[in-house]
């Protein structure tokens, strides 16, 4: 039996046509296009591009958007079994079971054709954003607010969750978060999800395995843990008392570290001009400085203690830009897989295509 590789680095699993990340020099392309020449379009059209393989063209991406407008809106008996709920629980929970919960009221759930895949897909990715909301305002004992057909996804759901229209900033920094956090190759949550649907189990099931996967502190629960990390350093002054404690315990600074990128994640640089461009607009560059400050003193600490340097991910600057947007803590895992839901779709189609169950060997020892 060949060497086992822990954590499967290296290890290649699959084709894909979807994404392309050289971790050396820091590229990441969607479907041959670099993510540098994407977070300027919509959302709609980048989660368009993921899933059909091209850019949509003007009316292309007009019928999709208006898709999706049109599949916003949830159902009151969803609405209903949301506000049951008990809400301790984390927002991500809260986000998996109602997915669970959406694929329960949709008759095609168990379908595979083409259309009602193509059917589902649209609901997944009109609606997460919907019921992130929603779940959030329940927690408060508030009503949900209904969709904007006039706003972008991003823009709407901020509009969503706090019944205010978003600056163009704060609209343009959603809609390039979103962009930002849809897709990564063979990362955690996506790989999960092609196990899922090499077992030809549906859109719904496949999905929320990704849900799951996404939850975890080591994968996109560092966002949160990032945004908590900001909260209880708190000043400038306590950053390199945190980062030198932390090494010195052997502990993960969250937000840093990547099992591919060997050099500065590009998306991470992309999120860090939103993030200080939001600080400047907001009049506040505090939470910008702090994180400025922690990623230097870590990576100078970094290259002294192990002689390799050490570079932000995505979610280092997205959780600053969280802080800038006021979005809770506690929703930046859920948000992120409003982003991913577009990849992870993408991903599952992959599969289904061309189709043999993902099943490794382990060594017994
Ligand atoms: C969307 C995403 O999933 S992006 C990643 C989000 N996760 C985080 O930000 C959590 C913090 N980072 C990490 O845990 C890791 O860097 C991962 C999970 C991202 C990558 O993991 P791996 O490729 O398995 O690297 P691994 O964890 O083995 O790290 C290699 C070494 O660098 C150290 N290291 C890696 N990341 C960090 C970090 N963030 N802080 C401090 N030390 C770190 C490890 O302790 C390890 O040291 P060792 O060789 O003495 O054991
Ligand atoms: O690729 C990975 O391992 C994690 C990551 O950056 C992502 O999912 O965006």
């Amino acid at each position: 039996m060949e060497e086992m590789k822990k954590g499967l680095e290296g290890v290649v699993a699959l084709d894909t046509k979807i994404s392309y990340i050289d971790g050396i020099q820091g590229i990441l392309m969607y479907r041959g296009v670099k993510i540098e020449d994407l977070v300027d379009l919509p959302y709609d059209a980048v989660s368009y591009l993921l899933i059909n393989g091209k850019i949509p063209n003007e009316s292309e991406l007009s019928e999709y958007s208006q898709e999706l407008k049109d599949n916003r809106i949830i159902n009151g008996k969803q609405i209903d079994v949301l506000k049951e709920f008990d809400f301790g629980v984390e927002a991500l929970d809260g986000l998996r079971t109602a997915i669970s919960c959406t694929a329960h009221f949709d008759l095609e759930n168990n379908h595979h054709s083409p259309d009602a895949n193509k059917n589902k897909t649209i609901k997944l990715v009109a609606k997460f954003p919907t019921i992130v909301a929603a779940l959030h305002r329940a927690s408060f004992d508030k009503e949900p607010i209904e969709p904007k057909d006039d706003l972008s996804h991003g823009a709407n759901f901020l509009y969503m969750l706090t019944g205010k229209i978003p600056t163009d900033l704060e609209a343009e920094a959603m809609e390039k978060d979103l962009i930002l956090s849809a897709e990564h190759e063979l990362n955690p949550s996506t790989f999960s999800l092609r196990i899922a649907a090499s077992t030809l189990s549906d859109l719904y099931s496949a999905v929320i395995c990704g849900l799951c996967t996404l939850k975890g502190p080591l994968h996109g629960g560092a966002r949160k843990g990032v945004m908590d990390m900001l909260d209880e350093v708190g000043n400038i002054e306590n950053a390199r008392p945190y980062v030198l404690n932390k090494l010195e315990r052997k502990e993960k600074i969250m937000g840093f570290g990547h099992r591919v990128y060997k050099t500065y994640d590009p998306r991470a640089r992309i999120y860090k001009d939103v993030a200080r461009r939001l600080s400047i607009e907001n009049g506040d560059t505090s939470w910008f400085d702090l994180a400025e400050e922690l990623e230097n003193i870590l990576y100078h600490e970094f290259v002294e203690i192990r002689g390799k340097p050490i570079y932000p991910n995505v979610d280092f600057y997205s959780a600053v830009v969280y802080k800038y947007l006021n979005i809770p803590a506690e929703l930046a895992t859920s948000i992120f897989a409003m982003g991913r839901v577009s990849g992870w779709i993408a991903h599952c189609m992959e599969q289904y295509a061309d189709n043999r169950v993902i099943r490794p060997r382990a060594h017994f020892v």
